[in-house]
């Protein structure tokens, strides 16, 4: 390996499946002694290199399909690139699909001890964690219980609370954790954090944005089985979030070139201004912002409504406020209405923000939506504070 500190090395790694489908009556009929079904190959993922460093956690993110689970199958050597290779150093635990790696005849405790030795545990060292195992799981009462009438979330528990409890250097998270319950998952983050504090490895896939931003740092984004973003995850989230866009505009331009109807309104332009009318995309806090947006109204719609919000690249509402809140009445149209905000004082703490506009009917029908319009980054001028939040607050012993 290059570099010592990395316990996962992905190079050219390209994953294809082959899909059988069956053909229709027709192509039966015509290609008679032939095979009853056709093939079809399929990359789910194409020409990935990436390293995963020893004490980093990895988020894998990307829309549906985009090939995040099969990459981390092929991280935990579940599945066999098709090009390629993944090299990987220390004890791996993965918690892929549901249920993978239990038997379903046998009970809990059962398949406690045969998932350990599939993770490379010694009966011994199974039987010194078994207590705790179970404990974490919170599920003692059905541990000799055969796994087939267990709930879903009570899989879950039990995978998760066996793959934590191998001592493994590097654990693979899949969407899975999204089925137990509130508490139980609060339970898994708790322990995902005390793993961080040690210093083991960690990928997971989520569609949480919220929780990439809070658990990882780093991010791969997959688009099409490719890796096309490499960075912190507010890079990875805001490419995430700017490929939804693309794809929804897309879609909708497809929409209105097939239907007669068209859309009766478009955002088209966010600005960000300072006091004096300059283009500014960089702040200080406690200085003045001017948001303004144009909407071209393609027909006359009386009373629409325009909302903004100030959100952070993860998606956090920070602020909003609306036509309606501020009781503004807005040009009906047609033509191009021009709406501004005016923020007096930024108070937000130093990061990056997104602003984020809809216009809408007034029977709530929305008339376009545009998630990231804008973006805007806030320093503070001291390091006193963090979060989204400035509150110039001090501190001092009273005591
Ligand atoms: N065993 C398989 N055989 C054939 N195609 C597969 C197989 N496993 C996955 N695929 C296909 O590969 C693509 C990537 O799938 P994958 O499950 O990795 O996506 P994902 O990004 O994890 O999606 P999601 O967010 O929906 O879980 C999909 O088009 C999927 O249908």
């Amino acid at each position: 390996m290059s570099s010592p500190t990395s316990i996962v090395r992905i190079e050219d790694v390209s994953k294809r499946f082959v899909l059988h489908k069956d053909k229709s009556l027709k192509e039966r009929v015509l290609n008679v002694g032939r095979s009853r079904r056709h093939v079809d190959d399929f990359w789910a993922l194409r020409d990935i290199n990436a390293e995963i460093h020893a004490g980093t956690t990895v988020g894998l993110i990307g829309a549906n399909g985009s090939g995040k689970s099969t990459l981390l199958k092929v991280i935990g050597a579940i599945i066999q690139p098709t090009t390629g290779s993944v090299l990987r150093r220390g004890r791996l635990a993965a918690l892929l699909e549901l249920g993978a790696g239990f038997h379903q005849d046998l009970t809990g405790r059962e398949n406690v001890y045969l998932n350990a030795a599939l993770l490379g545990m010694s009966r011994a060292e199974t039987d010194r964690h078994f207590d705790a195992i179970v404990d974490f799981s919170g599920i003692e009462e059905f541990i000799d219980t055969q796994v087939k009438f267990y709930s879903s979330g009570m899989y879950v528990r039990l995978a998760f609370s066996v793959a934590v409890h191998v001592d493994p250097d590097l654990l693979l998270v899949d969407e899975v954790l999204a089925v137990g319950d509130e508490p139980f998952q609060r339970k898994c983050m708790d322990k995902i954090r005390s793993f961080q504090r040690e210093g083991r490895t960690i990928a997971l896939v989520s569609h949480s944005a919220d929780q990439v931003g809070e658990l990882c740092d780093r991010t791969l984004f997959l688009r099409d089985g490719r890796v096309v973003v490499d960075g912190p995850p507010e890079e990875g989230i805001r490419a995430l979030r700017q490929s939804f866009e693309s794809d929804r505009r897309e879609r909708e331009d497809a929409e209105e070139a097939d239907s007669p109807t068209h859309p009766r309104a478009r955002i088209t332009q966010v600005r960000l201004n300072d006091a004096a009318g300059t283009p500014t995309s960089v702040l200080r806090a406690g200085e003045p912002l001017r948001i303004g947006v144009d909407v071209d109204l393609l027909e006359r719609v009386p009373g629409w409504r325009l909302g903004v919000s100030i959100e952070t690249p993860l998606g956090q509402y920070v602020y909003g406020t609306s036509s309606e809140r501020q009781e503004l009445g807005l040009p009906t149209g047609p033509g191009v209405a021009t709406v501004e905000i005016s923020v007096p004082q930024v108070r937000l703490g130093s990061g990056q923000y997104v602003i984020r506009t809809r216009a809408w009917s007034p029977d709530g029908e929305t008339l376009d939506l545009v998630p990231q319009g804008a973006l805007f980054s806030v320093e503070l001028d001291s390091a006193l504070s963090t979060g989204v939040v400035d509150m110039t607050a001090s501190m001092r012993v009273t005591g």
